[in-house]
């Protein structure tokens, strides 16, 4: 693949990306990022912090969350290390897909990339031992706007690859539902407030 490709989903404004991948006998080389390359396909974020997860045991489950406005963030999610899978939540009042979910397989050998809008909530539960998450935010990390809904909400009903009990943060254990909790984002177009 030479070009970076965009695929959409069935959430608006949820893409999977995936940068092209230069293979030689050396190795591969690929841009996991390109201001330039992604804003040529629309994606025009201001990314201000990257993040980096470690979750040693396999079936550890890290969501679903959220920060609300206005620290509200774009994420774009990727897998540098193991196997994960990735879910996104629309959470935007009025969306026409609110309190649907979209989950894909990230992995360090797919290289394949999830951008999640403002107005998702966002999760992931890991596929193999020793996963390493990596992911860029348009807004920096803001605990009073920190959001979370229960990662088994049955409203929801996230079909998680996995039958096991997840290792959660004791947080993510006494989350809410996602009828309980109290949003601010507003389906609208592009602009959400
Ligand atoms: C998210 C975050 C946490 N922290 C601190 C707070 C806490 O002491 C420690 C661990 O935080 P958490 O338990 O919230 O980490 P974690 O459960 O990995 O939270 C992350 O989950 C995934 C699914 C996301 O989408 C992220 O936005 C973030 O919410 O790191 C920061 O300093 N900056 C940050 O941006």
């Amino acid at each position: 693949m030479d070009e970076m490709k965009i695929t959409e989903t069935p959430l608006q404004g949820v893409l999977i990306v995936e940068p092209a991948v230069f293979g030689d006998h050396r190795g591969w080389f690929t841009e996991t990022y390109s201001s330039a390359k992604f804003k040529a396909q629309g994606i025009d974020m201001d990314f201000v912090q990257d993040n980096q997860s470690y979750s040693a045991t396999k079936g550890t489950l890290r969501g679903l969350h959220y920060q609300l406005n206005p620290k509200a963030q774009t994420k774009l999610v990727r897998c540098t290390r193991g196997a994960m899978f990735d879910v996104a939540v629309d959470i935007r009042k009025g969306s026409p897909t609110y309190g649907q979910w979209f989950g894909l397989e990230l992995s360090a050998e797919n290289k394949k990339q999830l951008l999640i809008p403002k107005g998702f909530a966002h999760g992931f539960m890991t596929l193999t031992e020793d996963v390493e998450v990596q992911y860029k935010c348009d807004e920096l990390y803001a605990p009073e706007c920190d959001g979370g809904i229960l990662w088994n909400d049955p409203a929801i009903g996230i079909e998680w690859p996995i039958d096991v009990t997840p290792v959660l943060s004791a947080k993510d254990e006494q989350a809410p539902l996602l009828k309980d909790v109290v949003l601010n984002f507003v389906f609208g177009g592009t602009d959400i407030e």
